[in-house]
């Protein structure tokens, strides 16, 4: 977790960006592809500042993890210090559409646990930044993962978020010690279901899409 990354007036105007009709490039209600109820809206490129400063500084202060990870999994690629680099290498292979979300839930709405896979590339490590106030502005919809261990039951974790803190997660798979070394679990992320109010996430995803 990293707590109140935001302050609660950038916060606000993250969220309000949602109704502006203009800055983005796609919008995706969740009902109708089965991934659960609510929507949400892709940005655009050039991404706001706020977002793409979000972006540029992050990414650089996970690639060491994302690197270890993937030593330690067995695999072959390894990630750029800058993102614009590790961009750079996703438009080459035809992700050129940026992959940053504003995310709306209502009373009832949830997100399935899933994945944000876009294509072959794909960096290991994502954010996503809670803009409501939980007990405020909304109940429910805590945002939950789950891991999926070799030849073990799944285990959830629900991280407590407060407006403004972020949680940066894997995307896909983590290493895990075990006595024999590591081993690989899955991973997905969701949100259970909102009670009452209106939620709003801003995610951060540094691969970009297909
Ligand atoms: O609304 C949330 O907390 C989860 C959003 C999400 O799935 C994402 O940022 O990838
Ligand atoms: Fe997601």
């Amino acid at each position: 977790m990293l707590r109140g990354l935001l302050d609660g007036a950038a916060c606000d105007d993250v969220a309000a960006l949602y109704g502006e009709e203009a800055g983005f490039r796609s919008h995706v209600h969740m009902a109708r592809h089965g991934f659960g109820r609510g929507e949400y809206r892709y940005f655009a490129y050039p991404l706001p500042p706020l977002v793409a400063d979000l972006r540029g500084i992050l990414y650089p202060r996970l690639t060491s993890i994302a690197n270890r990870w993937h030593e330690r999994m067995g695999m072959a690629v390894r990630f750029p210090a800058e993102h614009a680099e590790f961009l750079a290498r996703c438009h080459d292979a035809g992700q050129r559409r940026p992959t940053p979300l504003l995310l709306q839930y209502g009373a009832g709405d949830y997100n399935c646990l899933h994945q944000d896979l876009y294509g072959e590339h794909v960096f290991p490590l994502q954010a996503a930044v809670l803009l409501s106030a939980p007990g405020e502005d909304f109940a429910g919809g805590e945002f939950v993962l789950t891991e999926q261990r070799p030849r073990m039951q799944s285990r959830a974790a629900v991280v407590p978020l407060a407006k403004g803190d972020a949680v940066v997660f894997a995307v896909n798979a983590r290493p895990v010690r075990g006595s024999l070394g590591d081993y690989r679990v899955t991973m997905r992320h969701g949100v259970s279901e909102i009670r009452s109010g209106r939620r709003h996430t801003l995610g951060v995803i540094f691969h970009d899409a297909a």
